[in-house]
């Protein structure tokens, strides 16, 4: 696992700072004062460990950037930091495949510090195609993405881009040409919006064609950006980063809309949505989970008591029904649907968490609280899964009356 930073650099102030944040970003610092020391930990400690290294650009064993090289051989990314601020020095740095470069100015550019490692935890796990005839373009956009440790893919024409997405599901972004023989890049475009949305898959055009109004035609045709050839290091960086950003914000989002706060399960309203286009067959039934006097629990324990049982309960249902569909349907009820499950099975497996429920505890400030659960289940299918969600209800209702932790099949 890569959840080392090795920091070079000789001011133990900027060393404290860059500690500080690497630490915020859960990573472990391993920090030196000079070239020969980082090579002394690189000779010692596994360069797999290495997530990164925060390399300073002037050092008393290397005042012009050998450091940086002498790292960067040791397969470790490498984010430059540095006081010069002049072009040459940017100029010299961004030459050389490193991550980035970032001058000591302020405070906001140790904030930047702090997105850009989390960034390279991130992009470990997202995959980028590039399609591009020319292996030239290729590798250079390839070489520039995996300095920043995204997965990459690689496509000569619109037709193997389509074929790669197809098999690839962890892609988020596809960098393209245009010009290219078999299938252009927006005709790749227009094929693959069928399948994955804006809000999916992001789409950034690439041409070295000088005529502006190919970019609009990206835009107008359902890619997310577009970016000019030749472009800078810089601005490659800034454009992949931001739509990959935009992708997991709206993700962030719609994991947020769709599942319950406190226990992270599924909601109510993502229950339903999963289940619009299903017509039950005569082989499902769903069950409702009510936990018994948890008015009581919260008046003995507090919320926070609660709280904690309820998110026992749903770690619980996790568990024992992966291959269903799971939600807390609001308070302290939640819901199973078992999918091409006999009437039988279900129950077999709902007494199962039911027993295992009641036999064990929650804890607060070492205080055990021990709960039950009434379950009501049902298959009878009249047309609308709501219907069978009812049929449940009453099913949950006379477990209530007869004792509670227990389950009702089908009353009526
Ligand atoms: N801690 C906590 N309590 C909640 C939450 N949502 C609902 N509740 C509480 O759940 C309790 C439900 O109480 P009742 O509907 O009277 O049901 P009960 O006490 O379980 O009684 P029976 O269902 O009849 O066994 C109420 O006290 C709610 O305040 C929550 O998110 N956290």
């Amino acid at each position: 696992m890569k959840n080392k930073v090795l920091v070079v650099d000789d001011s133990s102030t900027s060393v404290r700072v860059v500690s500080h944040l690497i630490k915020k970003a859960d990573k472990i610092p391993i920090s030196v004062f000079s070239l020969a020391q980082a090579l002394d930990v690189l000779n010692d400690q596994a360069s797999e460990e290495f997530l990164c290294a925060v390399v300073d650009y002037t050092l008393p064993d290397a005042p012009r950037g050998e450091a940086i090289e002498a790292v960067l051989k040791y397969q470790i990314p490498v984010i430059v930091i540095t006081g010069r601020l002049d072009n040459n020095t940017r100029e010299q740095i961004l030459n050389k495949p490193v991550v980035d470069y970032i001058p000591k100015q302020n405070a906001q550019v140790y904030e930047y510090l702090t997105r850009l490692i989390v960034r390279l935890e991130r992009n470990q796990k997202i995959g980028i195609l590039v399609v591009d005839d020319s292996l030239l373009s290729r590798n250079a956009a390839v070489n520039l993405l995996k300095r920043h440790n995204f997965i990459t893919y690689e496509a000569k024409d619109g037709i193997e881009g389509l074929e790669i997405l197809n098999k690839k599901p962890g892609i988020k972004m596809v960098l393209t040409d245009e010009n290219m023989p078999n299938m252009s890049g927006l005709e790749m475009l227009v094929a693959l919006r069928k399948n994955f949305k804006k809000d999916d898959l992001a789409v950034i055009g690439m041409s070295s064609e000088g005529p502006s109004f190919l970019s609009a035609r990206f835009i107008k045709s359902g890619a997310n950006d577009y970016l000019n050839r030749p472009y800078c290091h810089e601005e490659f960086f800034c454009c992949v980063t931001q739509n990959i950003e935009n992708i997991e914000n709206i993700e962030t989002i719609r994991r947020a809309a769709n599942s319950d706060y406190l226990t992270g399960l599924p909601n109510r309203r993502y229950f339903f949505h999963r289940l619009e286009n299903t017509s039950p067959s005569g082989q499902d039934c769903v069950a409702l989970i009510d936990l018994d006097f948890f008015k009581k629990v919260n008046d003995t324990f507090g919320h926070e008591g609660g709280d904690q049982v309820l998110k026992d309960v749903a770690r619980l249902l996790a568990s024992h029904f992966s291959q269903h569909l799971i939600a807390r349907f609001g308070g302290e009820e939640f819901c199973v649907y078992f999918q091409n499950t006999p009437i039988e099975q279900a129950k077999a497996s709902l007494e199962e968490f039911r027993i295992a429920f009641s036999e064990r505890a929650s804890w607060i400030n070492q205080q055990p609280i021990k709960c039950t659960t009434s379950i009501g289940l049902s298959n009878k299918f009249e047309g609308e899964i709501d219907g069978m969600i009812s049929f449940a209800d009453l099913a949950l209702y006379q477990a209530k009356q007869l004792g509670r932790n227990q389950i009702v099949v089908d009353v009526l």
